[in-house]
């Protein structure tokens, strides 16, 4: 919603956002809709140091908040973040005593949802120790002990909760991208992947290889073992190739029997990824007594190249190691070069 919001008046470019990255346009939202009035009614009264703290506070989450969301939410930013607001707050109750105290429970309960549950409680800890001191002098035991007890509680709540949170979408997030007979991610990761390899290979001019396999006479494993032995084959396959690609080179399920690898680097180096497993899957019985092989079409990323235009150049390649006798991997044509693409457009 707020994304939509943001796009319908042009601050941010319409695109996918991480979980991440909505809880850090809420919170730079919240901070502007709770703390802005704040700080304009304290200019008002002449409280010109508290009023430029909260001024701080909101300008500090919209900056880093714009930044999060632009760059994909790295980590740093939701510690600093954290660590802005927190100080923020500790800062007014030290400026205003007592009557800021409400504000220690909203920085608490974000802690928990930005950051890591163990930074979160000791970045808590260490501002319920700070503000217990500064406001002991100031408040009466039973309210300095009730301070302590609620704000206790709101954290282990916010623990509770945002531990479910993280727990549900993690579960959900599997769901979504794995495939449950293989455990190799799935086609809608592949998607996802695929897309954010040419925009970041564009931007940052690395090389990317795409490797389509696809099981020789896959039917005829089914008609002859039956399909339980075929969704076995399908798991050891993944199995198999695991140890062969590089930590960073992810696999898919692309589809029944077709799988993809993605590789950093150029088209020589995948085609020699392809032929070593075409070579180790000749080799190795993983159905006793049988041998099983795997055709194989590879492409490299091309300049301007769309992810489909990609896919369909594996797809290519991998059409002709099945046309020209199976068993065997197909590098595919070079795509074209950037200024015959801007030719192309021009005719
Ligand atoms: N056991 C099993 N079989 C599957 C699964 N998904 C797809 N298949 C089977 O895979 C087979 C694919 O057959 P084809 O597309 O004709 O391909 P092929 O027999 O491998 O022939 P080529 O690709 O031309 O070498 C079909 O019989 C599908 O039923 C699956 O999850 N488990």
């Amino acid at each position: 919603m707020i994304k939509k919001a943001l796009s319908a008046i042009g601050i941010v470019p319409a695109k996918k956002l991480n979980p991440e990255q909505e809880l850090l346009l809420i919170q730079a939202v919240l901070a502007v809709m709770a703390i802005l009035p704040f700080a304009a009614w304290r200019f008002m009264q002449g409280q010109w140091l508290v009023g430029m703290v909260d001024l701080a506070i909101v300008v500090g989450m919209i900056l880093l908040g714009a930044y999060g969301y632009l760059k994909g939410s790295p980590r740093l930013v939701t510690i600093l973040l954290t660590l802005i607001y927190t100080a923020g707050m500790l800062t007014v109750v030290a400026m205003r005593g007592s009557e800021a105290l409400f504000w220690a429970y909203p920085t608490a309960v974000a802690c928990y949802f930005m950051v890591r549950t163990f930074e979160a409680a000791s970045v808590s800890c260490f501002a319920l120790v700070v503000v217990a001191t500064l406001v002991a002098d100031s408040v009466s035991p039973v309210v300095l002990s009730s301070f302590i007890v609620t704000y206790i509680l709101v954290c282990l709540f916010a623990y509770l909760f945002s531990t479910k949170m993280r727990e549900d979408r993690y579960r959900l997030e599997q769901k979504a991208t794995i495939d449950p007979l293989t455990g190799a991610n799935n086609r809608r990761a592949l998607d996802d992947e695929i897309e954010r390899i040419v925009s970041s290979v564009s931007r940052n001019h690395h090389s990317a290889a795409l490797l389509l396999f696809d099981i020789d006479h896959f039917k005829q494993i089914n008609d002859q073992f039956g399909h339980a032995v075929g969704d076995t084959f399908l798991k050891e396959f993944v199995r198999f190739l695991r140890p062969t690609i590089r930590k960073n080179e992810r696999l898919f399920r692309y589809g029944g029997e077709e799988f993809v690898v993605l590789v950093e680097g150029g088209l020589e180096e995948a085609g020699y990824l392809a032929e070593q497993v075409r070579s180790l899957l000749e080799d190795s019985q993983l159905i006793p007594g049988h041998t099983v092989t795997v055709s194989i079409g590879v492409a490299e990323l091309g300049m301007l190249e769309s992810s489909r235009e990609w896919m369909k150049r594996a797809d290519d390649a991998l059409y002709r190691a099945k046309r020209s006798g199976r068993n065997r991997v197909c590098l595919a044509e070079a795509s074209k070069s950037w200024e015959s693409q801007v030719l192309d457009a021009v005719e």
